[in-house]
């Protein structure tokens, strides 16, 4: 992304959301975006994707993929480019599939709608990926959603996701719906997968402290805008922008229960607080 700027229309005015955003991801490559809810980072990525709603426009900059400029695409053409060189996870894994039809039929579906093999062919394909994310891939293909836990739905997006071996990922808060065992799981099979394969990875998240562990580069986003981005081993020993240093010492909320306020106790009504 070259000085990208996308912007919400309203009648004749123009207001940008995201502004003068540069960057730039190599193959196998892990870069987080980071920001605060409201940032700009999803809207980053629906760029990318050329998902965003019909308000919202790309006014300056360009996006290059694999050397290509696609920002000036039509919908169809970025339409192909979906799933195949550019494959999505999302946070809502519920989200990732369609809760009445088996897991296995919607994996041989996404491939078939993509590439001309045979359902033997597509079915041992899938196999292959659900066995890559650690899952017990025959039961899994013959299963419901619904009768996966939510960390094996997730592992099952990420292996539908792969099937087809694009080139780029991009994971809009993969983990925030996991707890946090679950996370690093799910964390640990894409940095797997991206060596394996060379697959490079737009990871989106608002935990810094987590993209800091696992990512190559991390870029920091505040008000539309890159504040910060450079090595996450650099960021880790010394950041440099205040709102950097802010999402770092920025303590986990806790659950307390808003009568005592003590830790929350199970049952009770909860309330988050600083
Ligand atoms: N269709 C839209 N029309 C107008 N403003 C929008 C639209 N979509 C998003 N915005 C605004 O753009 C800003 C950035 O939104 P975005 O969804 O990219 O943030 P985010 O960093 O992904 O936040 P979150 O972590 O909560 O998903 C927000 O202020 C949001 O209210």
């Amino acid at each position: 992304m070259e000085r990208l700027t996308v912007d919400v229309v309203r009648g004749q005015a123009r207001q940008p959301l995201v502004r003068d955003l540069s960057l730039a991801i190599r193959p196998g490559e892990m870069l987080a975006l980071v920001g605060e809810s409201g940032s700009g980072k999803s809207i980053t990525a629906g760029a990318v994707l050329g998902l965003l709603p019909s308000s919202l426009r790309i006014g300056e900059g360009r996006i290059r993929f694999r050397g290509e400029e696609i920002s000036a695409w039509p919908d169809k053409r970025k339409r192909r480019l979906r799933g195949k060189e550019i494959a999505l996870v999302f946070q809502d894994y519920q989200g990732s599939f369609t809760p009445f039809m088996k897991v296995g039929k919607q994996l041989v579906e996404a491939v078939r709608s993509h590439v001309r093999i045979t359902y033997g062919e597509a079915k041992e394909l899938a196999l292959h990926w659900l066995n890559e994310v650690d899952l017990p891939a025959e039961r899994v293909f013959g299963s419901y959603p619904f009768q996966l836990s939510g960390g094996q739905r997730q592992r099952a997006a990420l292996a539908a996701a792969m099937l087809l071996q694009p080139k780029l990922l991009i994971a809009d808060e993969p983990t925030t719906a996991l707890d946090v065992l679950t996370g690093e799981r799910v964390l640990d099979l894409m940095t797997k997968l991206r060596r394996q394969t060379g697959c490079a990875i737009l990871f989106i998240s608002h935990d810094l402290r987590l993209v800091l562990k696992r990512a190559d580069t991390v870029a920091v986003m505040q008000g539309g805008r890159i504040v910060e981005c450079g090595r996450a081993d650099t960021m880790r020993r010394q950041a440099a922008h205040p709102y950097t240093r802010l999402l770092l010492e920025s303590r986990p909320l806790l659950l307390r229960d808003p009568g005592t306020g003590r830790a929350a106790e199970p049952d009770k009504p909860l309330q988050l607080v600083p």
